[in-house]
């Protein structure tokens, strides 16, 4: 890929120049030829830069800032230009601070697209095409791949073919399958099957536990404990799913108390990381909870930013934009995997993720399902290349 094609990393940015920079910013900014390689200031502006390059619109906000009487009670039209400019530095570098550097420095992807991405699809997908494509997304550097769900073929008919799926794909060192179990059958079955890992999936609103598992939230949490009791028997690490956590279908807004008590339920019998189908509002401890975000209203990577800024490292998402719930009414894709790991590098946070690798997976089940990729960045980067 050329410069332009990829995301802006921190890791780039004291290579670039910083003409750009000099078009919008006050002359203060300038870093002179001594202090650029060393100085705070210069540092500042080269990150400046990097920020204008990622699209970020800090000069209207700075005109904004002069324009309101935020310090002291006085117009900052009303400061020498010196002050306006030193002022512009300090706050600017506070912003790129706060933005950049409280993020974590990696993040590990689950990628949903196999289980999630497919399980709602009109037309049946083989196994064999299943397979071939976790297999494309495992190349692409992805550890952790959902593979597929043992729950009822009446229910999702598009995963009936839960045991040659997991029992077809190659097993790789330090590469996790979990796989979604429903209930001991489901989780009898996935063991019989081979699964290592699996995922109990509760909500945190009671019409789409109906909806979705045709019990109550504590029936569904009496099934997990026994799910959980025999997997750890077996030695079996189990995620936890709580769905519907800002939001339902039916119900509209859920109270977080509700997530909270779903979350805590799931991690006190033993779940090793909750995934909160949308925002926080939990208090359990951060590195074991995940965000699993749709992108129905085009809201999910704000979301994954906010979630990174308030402690998350790891994030669910389904190549190409695949998925939905069979029984969210009107959920549409996850956020797309390739969206997610573009967004990442571009804030110098590693994924061990191969963008080109995991557009290519993204590529081949596009095409088998005969549609666009759901990804931006994949589009954006096709036009580029073609
Ligand atoms: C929970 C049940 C099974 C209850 O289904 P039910 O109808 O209430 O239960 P049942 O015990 O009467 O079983 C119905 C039939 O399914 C069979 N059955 C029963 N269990 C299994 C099993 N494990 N595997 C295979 N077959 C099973 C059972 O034997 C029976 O077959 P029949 O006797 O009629 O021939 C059903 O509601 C179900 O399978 N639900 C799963 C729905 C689902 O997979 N939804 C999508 C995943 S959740 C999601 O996508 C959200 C998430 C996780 O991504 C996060 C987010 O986005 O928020």
């Amino acid at each position: 890929m050329s410069s332009l094609e990829e995301p802006l990393g921190l890791g780039d940015l004291p290579k670039l120049s910083i003409n750009r920079l000099e078009r919008f910013s006050p002359n203060a900014c300038r870093a002179s030829a001594d202090d650029r390689s060393t100085s705070k200031r210069s540092f500042t502006a080269v990150l400046i830069h990097g920020i204008c390059k990622a699209n970020i619109l800090i000069p209207p906000a700075m005109e904004w800032i002069w324009s309101s009487e935020l310090f002291h009670g006085r117009s900052l039209h009303q400061t020498t230009s010196n002050t306006r400019n030193e002022l512009t530095c300090s706050i600017m570098s506070a912003a790129i601070q706060h933005v950049l550097w409280e993020l974590p420095r990696f993040v590990k992807i689950v990628e949903v697209g196999p289980r999630d991405g497919l399980q709602n699809e009109k037309s049946t997908v083989p196994a064999s095409v299943k397979i071939e494509l976790i297999h494309k997304l495992v190349a692409s550097g992805l550890s952790v791949v959902e593979a597929t769900s043992f729950v009822s073929p009446k229910w999702v008919p598009q995963l009936a073919d839960a045991k040659d799926v997991l029992q077809g794909i190659r097993h790789v060192p330090d590469v996790r399958f979990p796989v979604l179990t429903p209930n001991l059958r489901g989780f009898e079955a996935a063991l019989a099957a081979g699964a290592k890992e699996v995922a109990v999936f509760a909500s945190a609103s009671e019409s789409f536990s109906k909806s979705n598992l045709n019990c109550t939230i504590k029936e569904s949490l009496v099934r997990y404990r026994d799910v959980v009791t025999s997997a750890k028997k077996h030695g079996i690490r189990i995620r936890g799913y709580v769905s519907c956590v800002v939001g339902c279908p039916v119900e509209g807004t859920i109270h977080p108390s509700k997530v909270a008590y779903v979350a805590k339920e799931l991690y006190d019998m033993g779940c090793s990381e909750i995934s909160l189908g949308d925002t926080i509002g939990v208090g359990t401890p951060v590195d074991k909870l995940a965000v699993h975000f749709h992108d129905t209203y085009g809201q999910a990577l704000a979301n994954i930013l906010v979630s990174l800024q308030l402690g998350i490292n790891i994030v669910d998402s389904s190549v190409s934009g695949l998925g939905g719930c069979p029984y969210a009414k009107g959920a549409t894709g996850n956020v797309a995997t390739e969206d997610v790991v573009y967004m990442l590098h571009g804030l110098g946070i590693e994924t061990n993720v191969d963008l080109n690798k995991l557009m290519d997976a993204g590529d081949y089940i596009s095409k088998h399902l005969g549609r666009q990729s759901g990804s931006k960045t994949t589009t954006a980067l096709r036009k580029l290349t073609t």
